[in-house]
């Protein structure tokens, strides 16, 4: 039997310098000189480098698609076919479940217990709850090091109330012309032919609390992009964004202006260095990094979302510098600054670890409580903890998928 084994990381852990000293052999002595693969989000971010600058299509999706036109569910399964084709000696496996539906995590789990018979698989994860069935052993990351995690059944530690200040006020409310924020009335839309969303119905009014859930592939980015993208397929729809019908005369500007965003996806590559409190006065231009000079309001604002999220005292210390829960808190504080009429949280806890997950959501959920911010939150994952007021969910259809409203 192989040897499996898991290797739990925090956010404060150096994943990738984990993943490299795995894959050159100096930290798992059994791996040492074999061809190991890669099954990670590092990888498919590598091939869309290659469709983008080299127009090299090294995998395609069941689809047909090439990586950058997939949803995300469709490029880690290509993906992951594409890896044990080229038949690898162990796979290292990380974060396997993010990003995927229910039936493609089994899909995935199946997969990999597959190959499991044949090679050792080494998974990376954050989520305890994560951890593949045939795993025999955990290990913890320390130093340059792994060493067994003892007790790693216990539940990870309840938190009380990491935030003890009240949210702070808006410096000047945003205005909008309606309390219906999002209204798309019968929207449909197909790429190629193929249609991806009918007849969607669905409003979203001021201080309302999302949860957008639908399978892989069923439009949810579709529908993002509709709302805060320049989607072209937005155009001669129904679609009512802060009351105005979308394409009447607002620019992609005026919109983004009204609307906070953060995405997991922002923290791959972002090298840009500037200080925490320069991350997020600039959520007051509706920039990522600072160009402009702040008033005077702008940063005593920002310092008390500082103190919010108790780094007041390391406001000047670097951006990069900060684990990636922390700098997920900064970028959402940034997002949310101004406080804009909507907040849209795009797959926001992908990659984040469990201790980190519960802060997220008592976030979230103060600010669903004390500001009149509608959020829009959308994820394959029900975080424990999360409190969102309605879930609209996207119901898969060879006629395009159409929408419910759960609760
Ligand atoms: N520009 C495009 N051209 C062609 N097809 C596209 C384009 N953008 C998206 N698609 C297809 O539309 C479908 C819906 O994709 P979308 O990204 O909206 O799904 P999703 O629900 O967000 O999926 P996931 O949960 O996997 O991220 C997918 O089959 C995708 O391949």
């Amino acid at each position: 039997m192989k040897k499996h084994i898991a290797i739990y990381v925090s956010n404060k852990d150096d994943k990738k310098s984990l993943i490299k000293n795995i894959l050159s052999g100096n930290l798992i002595e059994s791996l040492n000189g074999l061809n190991g693969a890669l099954f990670s989000e590092i990888t498919i971010n590598k091939f869309i480098e290659e469709e983008k600058r080299h127009g090299r299509f090294d995998i395609a999706t069941k689809n047909k698609h090439s990586l950058m036109k997939s949803s995300e569910g469709e490029r880690k399964k290509a993906l992951l076919k594409h890896l044990i084709a080229s038949k690898p000696e162990y796979l290292v496996a990380d974060n396997v479940f993010g990003n995927l539906d229910v039936q493609s995590q089994e899909e995935i789990a199946l997969t990999l217990e597959e190959l499991s018979k044949s090679i050792p698989v080494i998974q990376i994860s954050n989520r305890k709850k994560d951890v593949l069935p045939f795993i025999s052993k955990v290990y913890r990351f320390e130093g340059k090091q792994i060493i067994p995690f003892e007790n790693f059944d216990n539940p990870t530690p309840k938190l009380k109330h990491y935030f003890i200040q009240d949210l702070p006020k808006p410096l000047e409310q945003v205005s909008v012309e309606s309390p219906s924020l999002v209204k798309f009335q019968n929207v449909s839309v197909s790429y190629l032919e193929k249609p991806i969303i009918k007849n969607i119905c669905w409003e979203i009014k001021t201080g309302e609390f999302w949860h957008l859930i639908g399978p892989n592939g069923s439009g949810k980015s579709t529908i993002l992009s509709l709302i805060s993208g320049d989607n072209p397929k937005a155009f001669n729809q129904d679609i009512y964004l802060f009351g105005i019908k979308k394409g009447s005369g607002e620019s992609v500007w005026d919109i983004k202006k009204k609307i906070g965003y953060f995405t997991s996806e922002m923290l791959q590559g972002f090298k840009r260095s500037d200080t925490i409190e320069r991350m997020i006065i600039s959520g007051f231009y509706d920039s990522v990094g600072l160009y402009k000079y702040p008033n005077e309001g702008q940063i005593l604002k920002a310092h008390e979302w500082l103190k919010l999220l108790n780094m007041f005292d390391i406001k000047n210390q670097n951006f990069q510098t900060l684990s990636q829960g922390h700098k997920r808190l900064v970028l959402i504080v940034r997002a949310m600054v101004k406080h804009p009429p909507l907040l849209i949280l795009d797959e926001p806890t992908n990659g984040l670890d469990d201790l980190d997950t519960i802060i997220f959501s008592e976030l979230i959920n103060k600010i669903s409580k004390e500001s009149h911010t509608a959020i829009l939150y959308v994820s394959h994952r029900h975080e424990i903890g999360l409190a969102p007021d309605y879930i609209y969910e996207l119901i898969p259809n060879d006629k395009g998928s159409i929408g419910r409203v759960l609760k």
